[in-house]
């Protein structure tokens, strides 16, 4: 599949703005692949397909992840929103022919992150939340801080913004989160 064939197929998965965020996430990873010595064509790939799954709804997201075999723990038992990105890296694999480990990997990690990320997958994770059509106080604060810091002080930034964020929205956070938070903590 062409990535022309790509975005026609996303744009009737995911909707104008979302596909708008997509291409942004697209340009800011290339731009941090080319920056990391990361391989460009799989943070395209990992970029493009990274929210297939996102307009799809808790109910449906719940059974397509049982469908897969992927696990359900209790946060997303009680988040299934959180399902898209493991949700979407099947679907990138079934639906778009995508058979490479660290795009999928990328993929399916973008939202929680993990304490063992690849560059590839930090570069995915990152460029989720900075790309510049994600218009919010926050992350405008967030992109002049982080720069000059390296990617793992980047990735520690947007990981606690987003813990912040759900602890002020009285929502649960997913250990996954924390325990990224706390790898990247020099005791
Ligand atoms: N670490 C986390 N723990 C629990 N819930 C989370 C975490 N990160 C994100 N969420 C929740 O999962 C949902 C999807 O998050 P996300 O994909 O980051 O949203 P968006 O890309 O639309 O900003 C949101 O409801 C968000 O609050």
């Amino acid at each position: 599949m062409t990535e022309n064939q790509a975005i026609e197929r996303l744009s009737t998965m995911i909707g104008e703005k979302r596909l708008k965020h997509t291409l942004g996430v697209r340009d800011t990873a290339i731009e941090l692949a080319k920056e990391h010595n990361v391989d460009v064509e799989k943070a395209r790939w990992a970029a493009l397909l990274h929210d297939c799954a996102k307009k799809i709804s808790n109910n449906l997201l719940l059974q397509r992840a049982e469908e897969f075999g992927i696990v359900i723990d209790d946060i997303c038992k009680r988040v299934p929103a959180l399902l898209h990105a493991p949700v979407g890296a099947e679907i990138a694999k079934r639906e778009f022919g995508i058979d490479d480990e660290d795009i999928l990997n990328a993929i399916s990690l973008h939202t929680l992150g993990h304490k063992d990320m690849t560059t590839l997958d930090k570069i995915i994770f990152l460029a989720d939340y900075i790309e510049p059509n994600r218009d919010c106080k926050a992350i405008n604060q967030l992109r002049e801080d982080i720069e000059g810091k390296s990617l793992d002080e980047a990735i520690q930034m947007a990981c606690e913004n987003t813990i912040k964020y759900n602890l002020e929205e009285g929502r649960v956070i997913h250990p996954q989160s924390i325990e990224l938070r706390n790898s990247l903590i020099s005791d």
